[in-house]
């Protein structure tokens, strides 16, 4: 369970507002209405923002253009200055932290990716990869070594003599990857990472993320304005409106219990089998005999051919415990809009 393990990144009521006196305008005022901050000519790029990421999870911040998704991110990461509020990492104050403290930080325990980011265009795919190291200082050797890893990893393995011009704009991103995982971060930032790749390389590239995170186990804040990427790597979302974070929850509960009209227009094209678990939608569990055994994580998309395949249901496992069953009848039912999970 998420809920269960450790806190790496928690922010409460962070606010950053651009224009001018934005900081002493914070101080003297509880929560500005965006009323009031449109009459004080300042932007509510993000307003009062609270969320907790916790370890090994991809945290999704989605939203429009515009929404506050990247200042936010830099907030969290202290690119930039909030205005006001509240940031931890790993259980220490990120605000209180002199500028030596957040660069050590983020050499070593945060990595980070943006959609537009520079390759070092005289550096092979190598140096690059090994760049951060070649910053920490460590050795020729072993940076090699460990760029070498992390390439392979992204598979990139028999590009490395290359220069970035030589690249597609796929292969240059999965450089972009791999040299922010060279550090080995705790907490990795991913701003729209895949936002210019075309839509086949997209996929590939979501799909590359959940396998390399299956063996890494990284904590992830990932940054999307693209609601089928966020339910696809998500296992959680805070959708951003405006400046304001107006909900947070798994891609299910948001598509099955939308907090706001605004977040229910988001979802409500998403087609259901695909966020729905089977623990969502299993039954009382019967006498048998069952055909096999399911994750209870897995969504009915995932499953739903071979569920419907079988003339008997199959056992619904959580933690490798049986809590229920699934059969055809439930699939279809999801399938066609009528389960009763909602
Ligand atoms: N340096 C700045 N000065 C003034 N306004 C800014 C600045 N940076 C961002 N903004 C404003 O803050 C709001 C949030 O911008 P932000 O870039 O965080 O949104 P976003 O959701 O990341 O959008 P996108 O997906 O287009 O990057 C926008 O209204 C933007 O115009």
């Amino acid at each position: 369970m998420i809920m269960d393990r450790p806190v790496i990144l928690q922010c409460e009521d962070v606010w950053k507002l651009y224009g001018p006196g934005a900081e002493s305008f914070l101080a003297n005022r509880a929560r500005p209405t965006p009323d009031t901050l449109r009459a004080a000519h300042l932007v509510g790029a993000v307003r009062g923002a609270a969320l907790t990421v916790r370890k090994g999870e991809i945290f999704v911040i989605m939203g429009l253009s515009g929404s506050g998704k990247s200042t936010l991110l830099r907030c969290l990461a202290r690119l930039i200055d909030a205005s006001a509020g509240r940031v931890q990492f790993e259980g220490r104050d990120l605000l209180a932290m002199s500028e030596a403290e957040l660069i050590e930080l983020r050499r070593r325990k945060m990595g980070m990716v943006f959609q537009h980011f520079a390759l070092l265009p005289h550096l092979t795919v190598l140096e690059n990869a090994a760049f951060p190291l070649e910053v920490q200082g460590v050795d020729r050797a072993t940076r090699e070594a460990r760029a070498r890893d992390v390439l392979a990893l992204v598979g990139l393995a028999g590009r490395e003599g290359h220069y970035p011009r030589q690249l597609s704009g796929g292969q240059q991103q999965r450089v972009g990857i791999a040299r922010s995982l060279v550090v080995e971060p705790d907490l990795w930032f991913l701003d729209e990472p895949f936002s210019a790749l075309d839509p086949l390389i997209r996929r590939e590239m979501q799909d590359e993320l959940l396998r390399l995170q299956a063996r890494l186990q990284k904590t992830i804040l990932f940054i999307t304005h693209d609601f089928d990427e966020a339910i696809r790597l998500a296992d959680r979302i805070a959708v951003m409106k405006d400046g304001e974070i107006v909900q947070t929850a798994t891609p299910e509960d948001l598509v099955l219990h939308p907090a706001t009209a605004y977040v229910a227009e988001f979802t409500q094209h998403i087609p259901r089998a695909k966020v729905i678990r089977l623990a969502t939608v299993a039954q009382p569990l019967g006498a048998g005999p069952f055909a096999g055994d399911l994750a209870a994580d897995l969504r009915v998309a995932d499953v739903a051919d071979r569920v419907e395949a079988s003339a008997l249901p199959h056992r619904v496992l959580a933690d490798g415990k049986p809590i229920g069953q699934i059969s055809a009848r439930e699939v279809v039912d999801v399938l066609i809009g009528r389960e009763s999970a909602a």
